[in-house]
């Protein structure tokens, strides 16, 4: 496990920009070494500020677009194009902007997709398309992502990992379907704490007084089942990435100094 680092930043948009500025430097740094990038994508407000901020961001065009694998965390089970859609959001924000290669664009199934209405098909569907893109480099049955980006709930869920659902108690599969989610749609496709600890990177993106609670307790040792937030961490980076309103009731002991 990384111990989390945490930057603050002073409000939302100043954290979206920096971020989107960050992942910019890591995708190219990564294209560099090894020719393409592989990104996790998140839903959510600050996941979708994010992107909206790379779209605007000049440096965007540093990115070679069709050497970027894109996956999700997670995703509504809801049909192709819906406005609710994780992927759907990302489009509009800045997928539909940007000379992807279609193929590498790994958006999770729809429920009017191939697997139809069963999401736990759908799950498996989508773990059998991330273990034939594992190398044997990768250690596992998922790619070592670069980046993997979660936002956090205020519930402290993260992707789709709710507190005591299921979903979060896996410790096999890389990707479940999840019934009953609290937080609607009750029917979503999930990556698990297994698969996101694969990922080299790992950024938790918090921003917004209503997150304030959920980052104080996964950062004051809550436990994964309880805090889904808590379990998720990357093989060599686990970053907090927070405006002040989130961090507002951190312990001052993890207050990072620096941060302004
Ligand atoms: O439903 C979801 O919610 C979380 C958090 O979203 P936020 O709007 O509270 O930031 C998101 O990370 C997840 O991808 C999404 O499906």
């Amino acid at each position: 496990m990384t111990p989390p680092q945490l930057v603050v930043h002073r409000d939302k948009e100043l954290m979206a920009q920096a971020a989107a500025a960050r992942l910019i430097t890591k995708i190219v740094d990564a294209q560099a070494s090894r020719g393409h990038a592989s990104v996790v994508l998140t839903g959510g407000r600050n996941g979708n500020g994010l992107l909206a901020a790379l779209a605007a961001a000049p440096a965007r065009d540093a990115v070679d677009w069709a050497r970027l694998d894109l996956w999700w965390g997670d995703e509504r089970f809801l049909p192709e194009g819906d406005p609710e859609r994780n992927v759907t959001q990302a489009r509009e924000a800045l997928l539909d902007a940007v000379p992807l290669d279609p193929a590498r664009v790994h958006a999770m199934p729809a429920s009017d997709g191939p697997y139809g209405k069963d999401v736990d098909e759908a799950a498996a569907g989508y773990a059998a398309e991330l273990a034939a893109a594992a190398g044997p480099e990768d250690h596992g049955r998922v790619p070592a992502f670069d980046v993997l980006m979660l936002g956090v709930g205020p519930d402290t869920h993260v992707a789709s990992l709710f507190p005591e659902l299921p979903a979060v108690r896996e410790t096999e599969r890389t990707v479940v379907g999840v019934h009953g989610a609290p937080k609607p749609p009750p029917v979503r496709v999930s990556l698990t704490l297994p698969a996101i600890r694969a990922a080299r990177e790992v950024w938790l993106l918090a921003a917004g007084e209503d997150k304030a609670e959920a980052a104080a307790i996964a950062l004051s040792g809550a436990g994964e089942i309880q805090a889904p937030a808590a379990g998720a961490y990357g093989r060599s980076r686990t970053l907090w990435l927070l405006d002040a309103a989130a961090a507002s009731r951190l312990p001052r002991a993890l207050y990072p100094p620096a941060s302004a």
